[in-house]
């Protein structure tokens, strides 16, 4: 579901959030591994607050492992406070995976109210994150046995149910949906190449220029093995090489169409892994904000 979003768009979705965040013990931040800071909201640090979370780099099996591990490195600094972990909802295995980082991020609260005399409960989840970061699919991987709706809850008054996963947790069936960063344009064409933001908000050979430019930069020997282009295709010159490989792929001179397949084979993992965020540059990012302020 892809959405354009206005003022008033977003200030429901912060409160819906908001609202949701009221009812559970920890949040499940869901992120798109081939970019991990691109595909975070602006304010999530602001609306998650103090509630525990786990970061969860999803889609990681269409990110560059290098570079995911460099992201849960960043993430899992000790000063951070926070659990990253990386997963893919196509592998079942790191469900499992999932499920024992909430865990263990909870067993202190947990154990804390056993200590109280307070009966052990469920753990209570929800998944937050911007547009097409895989929060459906990852609700269903979640739920593969015992689909169950328990009643009688709060949340199920207000159009929500809880989702039990097994004894240990439940989770609110609707995630929340956050706003994607808009204000950049390289950021708005990294959301738009990986399916986060409409493509039509950028003309398509931007989008398909930004990419040419970014894998000739970080990963020419994909372009090269996928397209089958030899090292003389490669022009300097961005232009020109999609010019070349529209030429290349029978398009005569539409590069529109040329645009949109370049896109179409990035987006769909159709080049290998590949991931558009580094931490780095963020690390770069981070300092220049405090210096400004
Ligand atoms: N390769 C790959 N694709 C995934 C993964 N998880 C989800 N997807 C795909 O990503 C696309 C978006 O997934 P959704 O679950 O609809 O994402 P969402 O966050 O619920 O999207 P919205 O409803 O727009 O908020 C779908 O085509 C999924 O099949 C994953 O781990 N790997």
């Amino acid at each position: 579901m892809l959405i354009q979003w206005f003022p008033g768009h977003m200030a429901k979705a912060r409160r819906e959030a908001i609202e949701k965040l009221k009812l559970v013990d920890l949040v499940i931040e869901l992120l798109d591994a081939r970019l991990p800071e691109s595909s975070r909201n602006p304010l999530i640090d602001q609306i998650i607050g103090n509630k525990p979370r786990l970061i969860v780099l999803n889609k990681a099996d269409l990110a560059d492992k290098d570079k995911t591990e460099e992201w849960l490195e960043y993430y899992n600094q000790d000063e951070k406070e926070q659990r990253a972990i990386a997963i893919s909802t196509l592998n079942p295995k790191d469900m499992q995976t999932l499920k024992k980082e909430v865990k263990a991020i909870m067993a202190p609260k947990m154990k804390k109210l056993t200590d109280k005399g307070v009966k052990p409960r469920a753990i209570r989840l929800m998944i937050l994150g911007i547009p097409n970061v895989g929060k459906s699919t990852l609700i269903n991987k979640l739920l593969t046995k015992n689909r169950a709706v328990t009643g009688n809850r709060p949340g199920v008054t207000k159009g929500q149910q809880w989702l039990k996963i097994g004894n240990d947790f439940e989770l609110l069936d609707t995630p929340g949906i956050l706003w994607p960063k808009f204000e950049d344009q390289v950021i708005g064409k990294k959301l738009a190449l990986t399916g986060a933001i409409k493509d039509t908000l950028f003309h398509k050979d931007e989008v398909a220029l930004f990419a040419l430019a970014y894998f000739l930069k970080y990963y020419p020997g994909k372009l090269q093995e996928y397209y089958k282009i030899d090292e003389k295709t490669f022009a300097e010159n961005t232009p020109e090489f999609l010019m070349g490989l529209t030429t290349k792929f029978g398009f005569g001179e539409d590069y529109g169409r040329a645009s949109e397949k370049i896109m179409f084979d990035i987006r769909n993992g159709k080049l290998g892994p590949y991931t558009l965020d580094s931490v780095e540059k963020s690390e770069d990012d981070a300092e220049k904000t405090e210096s400004a302020q």
